[in-house]
Parts: structure tokens; sequence; C-alpha cells
């Protein structure tokens, strides 16, 4: 072959494999993040997969979740964005799951561009600059949706955020088509919070007290009495909000204090995960070195499973 017709070829065999890689969005997203990347039947079963395998414990959550996910991303006609209030004790697994939603969304998870998140203490610090923040917050979400009307929004420590700021979002959690051009109907909302724990862990321990099973908790039996609880709480951030007022919040998540066997199921995966035999003892003793509440029965675990991986360090990484 003469060197110019080889050259040729291959100028001719890289200009189709690029004329490929642009007509074929999905290479070009194999290799490259894109919004709107995944079907949403794959995410579904995805979710659905990993809440299964990976989160102990919650069963309205795994419920709820997959639910709402799946029924919104199949909804080619969305008249808003989605907008979840995850609620419940400290560790136990408000951001896990926000993670794992992200991740069925996009592969790289928490690291995607296209998911964002804020953290209330750290982002809107201070009470007087609550007018910055409103404005900043609302140019940060237009530009962000404008990028990727996919984008996925995280909004930790809700509790802490102070109360009004969170109501500089509801136009873009609202029913409209376009605000400046820009839809917000396939953007994702996801707002964590310690807001309504005590009264989910007062149903729970009544179904225990009753010697019910905690597997029989329906949503009903939380979700009405969690958004009046969360709205009337002034430390709730949503003390008072339209975003409750007007039913722009889709879900509201109730997570459940978790029990001694499911630390223990915790601690058993940080275990396996460090790469270390599962040693029996070890297990049992941190489980044991939690504290419980309440003080007489002692049922729920005061962290969650928080700290089991700091306790574990004790045993193994000396
Ligand atoms: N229900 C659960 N199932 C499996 N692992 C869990 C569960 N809850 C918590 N964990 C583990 O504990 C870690 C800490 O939990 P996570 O940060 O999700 O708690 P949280 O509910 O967001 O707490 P906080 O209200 O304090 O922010 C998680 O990264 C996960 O490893």
């Amino acid at each position: 072959v003469e060197p110019i017709s080889l050259g040729l070829a291959i100028a001719g065999a890289a200009a189709s494999a690029l004329t490929g890689i642009i007509s074929y969005p999905r290479l070009y997203c194999y290799f490259r993040e894109c919004c709107l990347q995944r079907h949403e039947q794959r995410v579904a079963a995805a979710l659905q997969e990993s809440l299964d395998r990976r989160l102990f414990g919650q069963h309205l959550v795994s419920k709820v979740v997959v639910r709402a996910v799946r029924g919104f991303l199949s909804n080619a006609q969305a008249k808003k964005p989605l907008a979840l209030s995850l609620h419940g004790w400290t560790g136990t697994g408000k951001n896990f799951v926000s993670k794992i939603i992200a991740e069925s969304i996009y592969k790289r998870g928490l690291k995607s561009n296209y998911v964002h998140q804020f953290v209330a203490t750290l982002h809107f610090p201070h009470a007087h600059s609550i007018n910055l923040y409103k404005d900043q917050l609302q140019s940060w979400i237009r530009g962000n949706v404008s990028i990727c009307p996919r984008s996925i929004f995280i909004f930790d420590e809700m509790d802490k955020m102070h109360a009004g700021l969170i109501d500089a979002i509801k136009p873009f959690l609202d029913y409209y088509e376009l605000l400046d051009g820009v839809s917000y109907r396939q953007a994702i909302f996801i707002f964590l919070s310690n807001a309504g724990a005590e009264k989910i862990t007062e149903v729970a321990l009544d179904f225990w007290r009753n010697g019910k099973e905690r597997e029989d908790i329906q949503l009903t039996d939380m979700q009405n009495a969690l958004s009046v609880s969360v709205f009337n709480n002034r430390n709730s951030g949503f003390w008072h909000s339209t975003l409750i007022d007007r039913n722009l919040i889709d879900y509201f998540v109730p997570f459940l204090p978790l029990e001694y066997k499911h630390v223990k199921m915790c601690v058993r995966v940080e275990i396996e995960s460090r790469g270390y035999a599962v040693d029996e003892d070890i297990l049992t003793r941190v489980a044991d070195e939690m504290t419980y509440f309440p003080r007489e029965e002692r049922i729920y675990s005061d962290k969650g499973c928080k700290t089991v991986d700091a306790k574990l360090d004790y045993y193994y990484d000396l």
C-alpha cells in the first residue's frame, strides 16, 4: 500500500469513526458524561437493586423512592420537577440514599457534573445574608438546569437552614412550563432533614410496644403526621414554607430509627468492605458499644449506623 493511500485510508477511518461518535450519542456518552444519560428502566432497576442490597431496615424508603423515581423518569409529560423530602433520625441512611439515587441516574454519582449538593451550615451560614443566598441559589439553579435539565439538587441539613430561604426555590418546583425560557420539569430536588424524627420514632415505638412488626408500618401511618410536624416545626427549614403549603413536595420519605440488628448489618458491611474476614465477636462488640434508646427498652441506635466505621478502626487498623 502506498504511504499516501494508507494515510488517506487512516484519515478516512478516523473521520468515519468521528462521525460515528458524533452520530451515536451513546458511544460518546460512554466516554464522556452526558446529561439524561441512562434509560429510565435501567435507572429504576439499578435503584431497586442497590436499595435492596445496601439499605437496611428501611422498607418504606425503598418502596417510595423507587416508585417516585421510576414514575417521574418515565413520565415524558411531567408537570413539575420531582421533589423528595427525606426525614429521620441521624445515621439512618438519608445521605446514603441520596447518593444511591444519584448513582442510579449518573454513573459518577455525587461526583457527576449534574449532581449538586448543598449543606446548609456550609453554604448558608449567616442569617443576615439570607437575601444574598436567595439570589445566589436562584441563579445557581437556573444556570445548572440550563446546562442539564435532568440536574439533581440535594439540600442537606434542611433543619439548619434559615426559615424562608428555601422558599426562594419555590418557582422552580412549581407547575410552570418555562421560566425565562428554562424548563425545570426534569430536575430532581432532594431535601434531607432530621425534622420529624421524633414523630417517626413515636410511630415506630408504638408498633413495637404493641408487638407489631416494623415492616407492617405503612406510609399512611407516617406521611400526614410528618408533613404537619415539619411544617409546624420552626427548625425544620420548611417552617410555614410555601413548598409545603402549595403541595410542591411530592413525597415525604420517613427513615425509621435503626435497631441493633441493623447496626450489626452495617458493621458487617464495613468489615467486608475493608477486605477482612468477619469476626463475629468483633462485630457483636462494635454493635454493643453503640448506645440505644429509649433508656428503658434500648431498641434504637442513637446514631443509627454513623460512627460504626470509626469504632471499627479500634479493632482493625491499629
Ligand atoms: N439504613 C441503612 N442501611 C445501610 N447503611 C446505612 C443505613 N443508614 C446508615 N448507613 C450507613 O451509615 C452511614 C451514615 O449514614 P448517613 O450519612 O446516610 O446518615 P444520615 O441519615 O444522612 O444522617 P444525618 O441526619 O446525621 O446526616 C452511611 O454512609 C451508610 O454507610
